[in-house]
């Protein structure tokens, strides 16, 4: 890419940094002209969509070394690098059709399911065994390992009828025998205990709660944010207002080893690889065929298995066999089908750009021609073409090319790449930008490091969890109706997902015809105003014009402010950086309009209001109520050097290496902190935080929840005391309450169900299964 740029005459960049949207067929089609010219550019090309370059194909040398791996770790006990290898080799093992007997990745599958079994992970062992059996109905090694996985989980019925059907489809007589007396030891045992209730281990079922969102929604068009989505009528806080399936998905990079490349969530210890290509891993057959269309499927003809059973074994192997693992109809376009034929592209080009692809393929697979010309239009959605920055106007330019060449290549529909074609990839490579939304997932719960196998949370032990919830990117995704939301650093709207599916919740009462507006990421109490308006024209180039950024808050003014000299006063003193963007507020919305509605502004900066002209009478080192000066410089020296101890009181904590003499200087810390900065600054509440997790570590509980609701006091002045914020931070509190035996567990627990149902409704339990545990102890 570095190359291709360099090599771009400067009289050629100079007008791509000029382009408007009416001028860019004709730099595209001379940047087009330039590189069909230039010899690295097809080499490039050829690297990156050429069959004959791929890298990420199948290889059954490769997957045979990989087994062979595999069985060698087998063998010395170390299952975790087996379930590894054997993983590797399904990822690269090609599948042969017809291939039924000595199939490999049959043979794959049960080495796995056995290495499963080993680590005691039943469902997981029963899928992959279910996954051979698909390929191969007479694996009797298949049908025994699914049966012993059985005997393990109490599912002695099935149990009983998997070992019968290995046994009739075993070839030796010693084999024959072994199952037999193994049958016998499973019923006696079943004469004895009651018979456990038969579970039918599926894959993953699509994780959702059947809540439809019953709100008639309106789109509008705004003077000063574009079109908006508005309610017909009242709506109260906690009401699902939108759910929308994405358009198209791409996972991000970091995640392409640890998330299912199609539904977006965690991959168990059974993942399943693509069948053509060894790059996306997935949760399930499930998702695999959706993604890529295509599945292994033996057909019905090879059954001969079920028809040599007894009727009722017969059904029952058939159930088990072509159990319906795609119950869901499947989209008559699967996202990663025209990626997939292990060329390098899809792994290598930036997650955005082909994401971009994905979207031109489904467009092209709707459209009967091939015609990419009307395209954008009929995307219908909003771009910032003109407002890109030179250096994204070159890269979207050079990429929509390099993408179109990609995927001539791989698509197999016939499109002509000229200026036109180019022009709507690099509008919609803007679109993208502007458009799509990240998922992200709340992390698995982690009490103390503490997780049980399946990443869920230990019921079962006391623990108490003081970590942070963290949010994690998974994904990329364009929802075209769900674009149509505007942002607002104080939302009315959350937004969160489960696996792809958007969901979106009101957290406020929005009348009829208000905007329901959601935040891109930043929100007043996270950041200042001047770093939320940054993120927010380097991400998605536009000044944020909502309500937190014009109007005069209380959390702008005292999130990074100094606290006055006097010790008595409240008031705020300001550096000239936040200075600036609260006078501009000011300038706008005179700050004595708010007085009345929130009397805590008036008590950080009372001097200001006093004057006819506010903006002129703020000034950077003065206290904002009382008018005196504050030496900043000397300030800020003693609070970079408090933040060093407690950078390292956070060090400790995570290496759960706390000492005494770390936990005292960090104290010590915190109360120059706190005589230096204003008592709301986000600093010391998380100084705070960081002690109470400290002392929580080191089993000082009650010092723990002390600091713990110092943190909360000042969170709940920066953020709405019911934003979910305060709620992960109850989490904490709550969780060392109850080991304190303290009462006032009871209210904060009942606080956090009502802010998450507020922001999750009946996904709750779904998204943060820690809920239940909570509700449980109270
Ligand atoms: C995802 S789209 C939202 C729908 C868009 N208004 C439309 O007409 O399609 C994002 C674009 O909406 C506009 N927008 C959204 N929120 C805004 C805000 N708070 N202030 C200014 N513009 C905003 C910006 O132009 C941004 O690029």
């Amino acid at each position: 890419m570095e190359s291709l740029k360099a090599a771009i005459p400067e009289k050629l960049k100079q007008l791509i940094r000029d382009s408007t949207v009416h001028t860019l067929r004709d730099t595209c089609s001379s940047l087009h002209h330039f590189f069909l010219h230039f010899e690295p550019f097809h080499q490039m090309v050829a690297e990156l969509a050429d069959p004959s370059y791929a890298l990420c194909g199948k290889n059954k040398e490769t997957a045979l070394k990989y087994k062979q791996l595999g069985n060698q770790c087998f063998s010395n006990a170390d299952y975790a690098k087996a379930l590894d290898y054997y993983t590797r080799a399904l990822r690269r093992a090609p599948f042969e059709f017809g291939a039924i007997e000595n199939n490999l990745i049959a043979t794959l599958y049960i080495n796995r399911a056995t290495v499963l079994h080993k680590m005691n992970l039943l469902v997981e062992c029963l899928r992959d065994c279910n996954r051979a059996l698909q390929i191969c109905p007479s694996y009797s090694k298949a049908w025994y390992r699914r049966g012993k996985a059985n005997v393990s989980l109490g599912n002695n019925r099935d149990a009983i009828c998997d070992l019968n059907i290995a046994k009739t489809v075993e070839s030796s007589t010693g084999g024959k025998k072994q199952i037999e007396s193994e049958v016998k030891i499973i019923l006696d045992q079943s004469k004895s205990a009651n018979i456990a209730v038969q579970q039918r281990h599926k894959e993953n079922s699509l994780n959702t709660v059947g809540e439809m969102p019953q709100i008639k929604l309106q789109s509008v068009s705004m003077p000063d944010k574009g079109r908006g989505t508005v309610p017909s009528y009242d709506v109260s806080p906690g009401s699902l207002v939108h759910a929308e399936e994405p358009y198209a998905t791409i996972i991000l990079k970091q995640c392409r080893e640890t998330h299912c490349h199609y539904c977006l969530n965690d991959l168990p210890a059974d993942r399943v690889p693509c069948i053509s290509c060894s790059i996306p891993l997935y949760c399930s057959h499930q998702c695999q065929i959706k993604a890529g269309g295509q599945a292994f499927r033996i057909s019905t003809e090879d059954n001969h298995i079920l028809k040599n059973l007894p009727r009722d074994l017969g059904e029952y192997a058939a159930e088990v066999i072509q159990y319906n693992d795609c119950e869901q109809k499947l989209d008559d376009v699967t996202e990663h089908q025209h990626e997939c034929q292990g060329v390098h592209w899809p792994a290598v080009l930036p997650s955005e750009i082909v994401l971009a692809g994905r979207v031109l393929a489904k467009f092209l697979s709707k459209s009967s021609s091939g015609d990419i010309t009307s395209f954008v239009e009929k995307l219908e959605l909003s771009h910032c073409y003109e407002r890109m920055p030179f250096e994204s106007k070159l890269d979207s330019h050079i990429y929509a090319i390099v993408l179109l060449y990609c995927l001539k290549h791989s698509h197999g529909t016939m499109f002509s790449i000229d200026g036109i074609s180019i022009s709507q990839v690099v509008i919609v490579i803007s679109q993208i930008q502007v458009n799509c939304m990240t998922v992200v997932r709340l992390k698995s719960i982690d009490a103390h490091g503490l997780s049980d196998q399946s990443g869920g949370f230990p019921f079962h032990s006391n623990v108490h969890l003081t970590s942070n919830v963290e949010q994690i990117r998974v994904g990329k995704a364009i929802y075209k109706a769900g674009s149509l939301f505007n942002h607002s650093c104080q939302p009315n709207v959350h937004a969160y997902f489960l696996s792809r599916t958007l969901y979106l919740r009101t957290t406020k009462a929005v009348a009829a015809g208000c905007q329901l507006e959601l935040s891109y990421g930043p929100q007043v109490g996270l950041w200042d105003c001047k770093d939320r308006q940054s993120f927010l024209q380097d991400e998605y180039a536009f000044h944020c014009q909502c309500t937190g950024c014009s109007e005069v808050n209380l959390s702008d003014i005292v999130l990074n402010a100094f606290r006055c000299i006097y010790p008595n006063c409240s008031g705020a003193v300001l550096e000239s950086r936040v200075l600036e963007c609260e006078k501009q507020k000011t300038v706008h919305f005179p700050i004595a309009d708010k007085v009345i509605k929130y009397d805590d502004i008036y008590e950080v900066c009372l001097h200001a209001f006093n004057q006819n002209d506010a903006s002129t009478h703020i000034q950077p080192g003065h206290c904002l109520k009382c008018g005196s000066y504050c030496d900043l410089e000397s300030s800020r020296a003693i609070v970079d050097k408090a933040l060093i101890c407690i950078k390292r009181l956070q060090d400790a904590i995570l290496s759960k290496e706390i000492s005494n003499t770390s936990i005292s200087d960090a104290l010590r810390s915190l109360h120059l902190l706190r005589s230096n900065l204003h008592a709301y600054n986000k600093v010391i509440a998380e100084a705070e935080d960081n002690l109470a997790q400290a002392f929580c570590l080191v089993g000082e509980l009650q010092l723990s929840a002390d600091h713990c609701k110092a943190s909360i006091q000042i969170l709940e002045k920066l953020y709405d005391p019911d934003d979910i914020v305060i709620a992960y931070e109850l989490v904490k509190l709550s969780s060392v309450q109850l080991s304190l035996g303290d009462d006032s567990a009871v209210n904060s627990i009942s606080r956090i169900g009502a802010i998450f149902s507020r922001y999750y409704g009946l996904h709750a339990d779904l998204v943060f299964p820690y809920l239940q545990y909570l509700r449980r102890e109270i």
